[in-house]
């Protein structure tokens, strides 16, 4: 007797192609497992969603072709596996062979059965998880209190809302450690923003739960080093999983505990192909496996700070900082009433000057990497533009060059103004290279308690752009090599340093008055977990201060960030956003386009919102105009991006579902000749 598998392979986004093909296989293949199939002249990797009794209509017996290899070495994708992936292809408006195969390591992509096999030699059997309990710390009350309310009955995801050094991570390990003990066959999922900022927590873990237990999953991994971290998870023998968003796909048959770390940050949320919140699936993801899924952060997204208020979640809170020191002190300094022109005002500076004298630490805080954003000529007004991009190139001083931070172009910095000759032209503006520099300078009389001069570090992703370099970066300050760090906002997160005392932004007015809507919310996080780097030794926690230059201090976000006041800020800015039907009171997706002219992009995007008018659900959604983006053009391509919105996430899903074939047609359109790609990003994060 003859099988019909429905087999799902990797198809680009708008392919056309239904969500599997047919097939026809000699024996009876369990969803889940993995095949090699012929797609055209090639040989894929594709996996049995479905086993039908009859090939489809329309397709002749002899026209079926079959299955050419089976990877039976694997255990087959569990049915949960299968409806995570399928409901995120869903609900991000994605193919789902695409989201599928992406969700697979990539060199399963090249192995035939027996290379796998080779692969799988090692036992399959979960490892001990050998808690070492001489590392596990006597909790705190407050920890204690979390840790159980994160084991009662009530199994709603739970909001670990911990001030910054209130010992979240120790929560992670001893809540882990109750989960792997319970069950022999447990896993957890423990996903991190960035792994390489984080190495004490990878540290923390292994050091804990021995390395057999845990294995890593992100994209700076090998190839071959995801494949076997995938391959242990998939198969039970590794126990913890530590990864970046894209560990949310991991394969997990044991999953009964995902905690979510700094679970604000918005590099959760994918920017291209399907654009995911791997904390939104990871909600999604504990429900379907019945594991406890806990989010933890100082500074918690207005999205999981809403579900907590209304009961959605279980907020756990822990407001006290290990070993009873207090949150840093702010210090608003009045840009209005310092010398003109001043990089780091006097009272700052001096205040700089006595911590390091004293063998303590400083951060320097400027979300701006390179010498200078512009370097512009005052005799004609040349700009150091990008010819590809809507935007300046940014000056970096140290190989004198002119980058585009969008496109990459990249040049050496002109002796003279390529326009009218003159011979100076000056930077404007200031990054972090020339607060490195200057800083140097202005401490150059200050000194070490060791008598040694002052050394001033910098941190930002052109320092760390070579393997391990951040990690030796952040061990020369934890070692006390380095008085003072300049960074952007790299050297806020997560880090648990011990030394430093005094944190200071320079320049954080522009994020005050954007017009995008999560910018308070995002500077204010920026601005409590800098700050929440300082004073995390309580026995200098006292006289820990962040300093914060600004041109506004009568800001109201200051106001609540002198109190450590998240749970304030975070109501007005809700009842804010109630007011305007702002998320989280609405539901939005962006319908973008990139093409060669702004017309073209444009162009599509309004056939496409024309074209919806007897689309059902339509009367619940609202569209609005088609705009360009603030950046319109990256590397000669211009965008432009139009808003949909509901106060109904059904009724938005719905829509979009039946928007997808639409938007096909569309695309087909002569006045959208010259649309070069669209996508379709649903929970925006920017506007
Ligand atoms: N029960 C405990 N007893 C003693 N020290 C502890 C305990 N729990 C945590 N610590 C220590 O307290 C420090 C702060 O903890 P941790 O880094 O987990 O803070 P956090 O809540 O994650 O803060 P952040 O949000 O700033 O990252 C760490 O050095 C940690 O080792
Ligand atoms: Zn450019």
């Amino acid at each position: 007797m003859c099988h019909w598998p429905a087999v799902v392979v990797a198809t680009p986004a708008h392919s056309g192609v239904g969500d599997a093909l047919s097939y026809r296989s000699e024996r009876a293949l369990a969803p889940g497992t993995l095949v090699r199939v012929p797609l055209g002249a090639r040989e894929v990797l594709g996996i049995v969603w479905r086993n039908d009794d009859a090939p489809p209509e329309g397709l002749a017996e002899g026209q079926a072709r079959d299955v050419a290899q089976v990877l039976d070495a694997l255990p087959p994708l569990d049915a949960a596996w299968r409806d995570l992936v399928g409901f995120a292809a869903r609900y991000y408006q994605r193919a789902l062979g695409e989201v599928a195969l992406a969700a697979l390591p990539p060199p399963l992509r090249e192995l035939d059965p027996s290379q796998l096999a080779r692969r799988l030699k090692r036992p399959a059997r979960a490892a001990p998880a050998a808690v070492d309990p001489d590392s596990a710390r006597a909790l705190t009350p407050e920890q204690a209190a979390a840790l159980e309310a994160l084991s009662a009955a009530d199994t709603a995801p739970a909001l670990l809302f911990g001030a910054t050094g209130s010992g979240k991570t120790e929560v992670y390990l001893q809540g882990t450690a109750r989960t792997l003990a319970a069950d022999p066959s447990a896993q957890a999922l423990i996903l991190v923003p960035e792994i390489n900022l984080t190495p004490q927590l990878e540290a923390r873990f292994r050091a804990r739960f021995g390395d057999e237990a845990v294995v890593c999953l992100h994209s700076g991994m090998t190839p071959a080093q995801r494949l076997a971290a995938w391959i242990a998870a998939h198969t039970g023998r590794a126990r913890i999983v530590l990864g970046t968003r894209l560990a949310v796909f991991a394969s997990l048959p044991g999953l009964r505990l995902v905690v979510v770390d700094e679970e604000h940050d918005p590099s959760y949320k994918s920017q291209d192909g399907a654009r995911y919140s791997a904390r939104d699936l990871a909600i999604y993801r504990g429900k379907l496996q019945n594991a406890r899924v806990l989010l933890g952060s100082a500074t918690p997204s207005l999205e999981s700070w809403h579900a907590s208020e209304q009961g959605r979640y279980r907020r756990l809170a822990m407001a006290a900082r290990i070993g009873g020191g207090s949150l840093p002190r702010l210090r608003l300094v009045d840009m209005n009433h310092q010398p003109k022109g001043a990089l780091i005002a006097p009272p700052l500076l001096a205040a700089m000057g006595e911590r390091i004298a004293r063998g303590e630490q400083c951060l320097v805080l400027i979300n701006r990497r390179g010498y200078a954003p512009v370097l512009a000529c005052h005799a004609c007004g040349w700009k150091s533009g990008c010819p590809h991009c809507s935007a300046y190139r940014v000056f970096h001083k140290l190989d004198r060059t002119l980058r585009c931070h969008h496109c990459g172009f990249t040049q050496r910095v002109p002796r003279a103004c390529p326009d009218c000759g003159n011979l100076d032209i000056e930077p404007v503006g200031r990054g972090t290279e020339q607060v490195e520099e200057q800083l140097a300078g202005l401490l150059a009389d200050v000194k070490r308690p060791d008598g040694g001069p002052v050394r001033v570090a910098r941190m930002d992703a052109d320092t760390t752009k070579a393997k391990g370099s951040l990690e030796a970066q952040l061990a020369a300050l934890h070692a006390g090599e380095v008085d003072v760090l300049v960074g952007t906002q790299m050297i806020a997160k997560g880090h648990d340093f011990r030394r430093i005392t005094l944190v200071a932004a320079v320049q954080p007015d522009a994020a005050l008055f954007a017009a995008d809507h999560r910018a308070p919310e995002r500077l204010f996080a920026l601005l409590m977990q800098a700050g929440g780097r300082a004073g995390r030794d309580a026995a200098h926690s006292g006289a820990a201060e962040l300093w914060v230059q600004t041109w506004n201090p009568e800001h109201p976000l200051f106001a609540h960030l002198r109190t450590h006041d998240f749970a304030a800020f975070a109501s007005g800015e809700l009842a804010e956003r109630e007011a305007a039907g702002m998320p989280p009171f609405a539901h939005q997706a962006l319908l973008r386009a990139d093409a060669r002219t702004q017309e073209a992009a444009q162009a599509f995007l309004n056939a496409a919102a024309a074209a919806t008018q007897d689309l059902p659900h339509r009367e619940a959604v609202t569209l609005f105009p088609a705009v360009p983006l603030t950046i319109q053009r990256v590397a000669n391509v211009e965008r432009a991006q139009l808003l949909v919105e509901s106060p109904s996430r059904a009724a938005l899903q719905r829509f979009l579902a039946a928007w997808q074939p639409v938007l096909l047609q569309c695309r087909g359109l002569p006045e959208a000749r010259g649309l070069i790609r669209f996508a379709v990003d649903v929970d925006p994060l920017s506007l």
